[in-house]
């Protein structure tokens, strides 16, 4: 099975080295070239072992019918949007972002199948060449448009645990919930996600926050019953989450696709999340 994974970075690092790994075909896709030369160079550093992946910053060395993985950040989202305007029409294609607010801009797009991935793991960029597993989960798929059938093999990769899920609302939902909790309190508390459930005081903040979570989605009790947020935690103990990263590198938070997303979403008002968004997005740098 051929791969295309667009973006080398935490995300597409990891998920290019378990696909290797697995024997598939993958072509790593680099915003920058001197990234892709660095790779070809050097390989893929997953947790002390190398592998050899191509990488490209050209779109054209796309194999047709290859999957595609777009495991860029929620900002980078348009300039991909509007290459997959021109190019790879008939590639069947899977967003892996976290939040929701980028499905809109899939709209209209002219690919026939595309999918929404979600990846419970937890994975640091150490270099351009280097990534750390540092929470072992799965990855869930959901079809967005097109024929199911098509996605389907993506659930039998050697060693990789994969589930389909039939209902995308509901499994990406389940995401940004989650997202929602542990990404803004480790970006502002500048803790692993482990923390969240040893220090007493952001313990605390996380049953707060799930608490009033559950005002706007009562569905949350069964959707995401709070054990699992606290499993996910210490699944993840050793992680700094996505947000905490984007912040340690003066990096663009996913603010927007998450915590506004879920805000907007709430038929009541979530002022504490309301308060964590604005503290966030004051600090951030433009
Ligand atoms: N890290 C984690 O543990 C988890 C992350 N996620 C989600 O996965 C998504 C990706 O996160 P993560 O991997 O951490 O993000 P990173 O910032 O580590 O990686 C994003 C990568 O996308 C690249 N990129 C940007 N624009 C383009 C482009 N036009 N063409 C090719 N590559 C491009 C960037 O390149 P450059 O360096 O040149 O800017 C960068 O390497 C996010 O939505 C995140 O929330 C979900 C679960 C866990
Ligand atoms: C699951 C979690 C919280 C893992 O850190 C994540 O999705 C992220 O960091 O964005």
């Amino acid at each position: 099975m051929n791969f295309v994974v667009i973006g080398a970075g935490a995300v597409g690092m990891l998920t290019a080295s378990l696909l290797k790994e697995a024997g598939c075909g993958v072509l790593l896709i680099t915003r920058r070239r001197e990234q892709a030369e660095l790779i070809n160079k050097q390989g893929i550093t997953k947790d002390g072992k190398v592998h050899y992946i191509k990488a490209s910053a050209e779109w054209d060395k796309i194999p047709a019918n290859a999957y595609m993985l777009i495991t860029v950040k929620y900002s980078h989202l348009p300039e991909i949007i509007s290459a997959l305007k021109r190019k790879s029409l008939d590639n069947p294609v899977v967003f892996m972002q976290n939040g929701m607010m980028h499905l809109e801009m899939l709209r209209n797009l002219p690919q026939k199948n595309i999918a929404a991935g979600i990846v419970e793991h937890g994975a640091l960029k150490v270099s351009e060449t280097e990534v750390r597993h540092t929470g072992r989960g799965i990855f869930k798929f959901a079809l967005l448009r097109g024929d199911e059938e098509r996605f389907l093999p993506l659930l039998k990769i050697n060693g990789v645990k994969a589930e389909w899920h039939k209902d995308s609302d509901k499994m990406l939902l389940r995401k940004v919930l989650l997202n929602s909790m542990i990404n803004p309190l480790t970006a502002l508390l500048s803790v692993k996600n482990g923390e969240l459930l040893s220090n007493p005081h952001a313990y605390e903040l996380l049953k707060n926050v799930y608490t009033e979570l559950y005002t706007g989605f009562p569905e949350i009790e069964k959707l995401l019953p709070f054990e699992q947020v606290t499993a996910l935690c210490a699944a993840t103990a050793e992680n700094t989450s996505s947000m905490l990263a984007d912040k340690l590198a003066g990096r663009q938070l996913e603010l927007d696709t998450i915590l506004l997303y879920i805000i907007r979403r709430s038929p009541y008002t979530l002022p504490i999340l309301q308060t964590f968004y604005h503290l966030l997005k004051a600090a951030e740098k433009e």
